[in-house]
């Protein structure tokens, strides 16, 4: 196994280069399943999320070919298979292939993810959702077995939550269901937005993008079409933060600042420089770097703060200069990384879904040998690391490999000392 090697205190200068979406990639990637012919995604990052995910599309019959960021997949063969455990348990968003399978075969049957490291993630608001649409959803040893006579019918869904895979894998069995669906209190994710331009590109019926009211008029078929996968904002956001905690003056560019309105604010309220242009964001933390105030965050669903950025901020808040309170009202246990932190010498106190966080100046972090338990935590780590004086060993750098494209040769162009080793 590998770990990630960062000799902190280093400020941070130049540009670096945002890649395309995780979360906007798999959904889109999995969208292929819906018609046959070849589909064309542009911006495709390379990670181990979306290798997982063409080794599931492959298990189904699929074929692609990579050249570049350009993704060609064929959707022709697609022949009805499980996908197991293996791979839906090292990639929750496996479960994306449900809405297509189901709309294109009438049959899915995909493992029940389970559990994962920032909570309990059930999919209950999806089965409820299939369900609605005419579908039988039994659960046996671990799977979710579902299958339907014919097409789905059209009707009318509430998500309790807004959930965002739940309302990408509903419209993704609607576009082809019988009728019209309605889906109340959709999620408004901008990787949402992403996935109904290609779906009306492939020829879906689609009205309320970017809204929580989405209408869904079935069609009878779809076909290839080409389409590109937004920015990164959680990446974007993520080398925001690491240049304002570490100190420095870069830009972060091919990103879409208005899909980060609030972490751009909470930065701005830390007393960092932040400029945006239409594609890019410049982050100032020269003379502020001794000085960043507190800022309390709570994450909620887009537009609010997201809770993909909280450890990345909590780290930030470790070096303010007071008592900074954070509250994760998404998952229930997503502060992992707070031990990791407070081997690097963070005061962070947990209590519940709220951690108080006593920033102690941006001289305080030191760096340690910390371990990883999932995506996100390990980037806050990555961040304590670049500003923490010493070294910093980062192990499981798994997790990270999942979602941050070269994130070792990206730090590196911005003047980091990161490198990778065997554990
Ligand atoms: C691949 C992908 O896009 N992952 C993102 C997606 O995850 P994911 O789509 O799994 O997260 P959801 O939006 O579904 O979760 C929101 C909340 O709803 C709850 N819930 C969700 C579904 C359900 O059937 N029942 C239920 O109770 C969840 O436990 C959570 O508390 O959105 C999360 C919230 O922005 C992000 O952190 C993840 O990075
Ligand atoms: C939680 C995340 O991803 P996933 O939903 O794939 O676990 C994430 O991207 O931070």
């Amino acid at each position: 196994m590998e770990k990630l090697v960062i000799e902190g205190g280093k400020q941070l200068f130049g540009k670096v280069r945002v890649s395309g979406a995780k979360n906007a990639a798999l959904p889109l990637i999995a969208a292929s399943l819906l018609a046959p012919g070849v589909h064309v995604l542009h911006n495709v990052p390379d990670l181990r999320d979306t290798r997982t995910i063409l080794r599931l599309l492959e298990s189904l019959g699929l074929t692609w070919e990579r050249e570049g960021d350009t993704l060609k997949i064929d959707g022709t063969g697609l022949q009805y298979s499980e996908a197991s455990y293996d791979l839906v348990k090292t990639m929750r968003a496996s479960v994306l292939v449900l809405g297509p399978l189901l709309a294109r075969l009438g049959r899915a049957k995909v493992s029940l993810p389970g559990g994962c490291a920032i909570g309990a993630r059930p999919i209950n608001f999806h089965l409820m959702g299939f369900e609605q649409l005419g579908v039988t959803c039994d659960i046996k040893h671990g799977y979710v077995d579902a299958r339907i006579d014919g097409r789905m019918q059209g009707s009318t869904l509430y998500f309790d939550i807004p959930s965002v895979t739940g309302t990408e894998n509903l419209l993704m069995a609607a576009v082809l269901a019988k009728g019209t669906t309605i889906i109340k209190n959709a999620a408004k994710e901008p990787e949402i937005g992403n996935l109904i331009d290609m779906l009306i590109a492939m020829g879906a019926d689609i009205e309320g993008r970017g809204s929580d009211r989405l209408s869904i008029h079935g069609v009878e078929q779809l076909t290839a079409a080409e389409s590109r996968i937004i920015p990164d904002r959680i990446e974007a956001g993520t080398y925001a933060i690491a240049v304002a905690a570490a100190g420095g003056d870069a830009v972060v560019e091919n990103c879409n600042p208005s899909h980060l309105p609030s972490l751009l604010d909470k930065l701005r309220l830390a007393g960092v420089g932040v400029d945006i242009s239409e594609k890019s964001i410049r982050i100032t933390s020269l003379e502020n770097k001794n000085t960043i105030k507190p800022v309390d965050i709570t994450t909620m669903p887009y537009p609010g703060y997201p809770t993909d950025l909280q450890a990345q901020f909590m780290a930030l808040m470790s070096m303010s200069n007071g008592l900074s309170v954070i509250n994760e009202t998404i998952f229930e246990n997503r502060f992992m990384h707070v031990a990791e932190l407070q081997r690097m010498g963070a005061s962070i106190k947990v209590d519940g879904r709220i951690a108080m966080v006593k920033g102690l100046g941006g001289d305080h972090l030191t760096g340690a040998q910390v371990m990883a338990t999932d995506l996100r935590a390990s980037s806050s780590l990555v961040i304590a690391g670049l500003a923490a004086k010493g070294r910093t060993d980062i192990s499981r750098i798994y997790h990270l490999e999942r979602g941050y494209e070269d994130m070792v040769g990206k730090l590196t162009g911005l003047g980091a000392t990161v490198w990778k080793e065997n554990e």
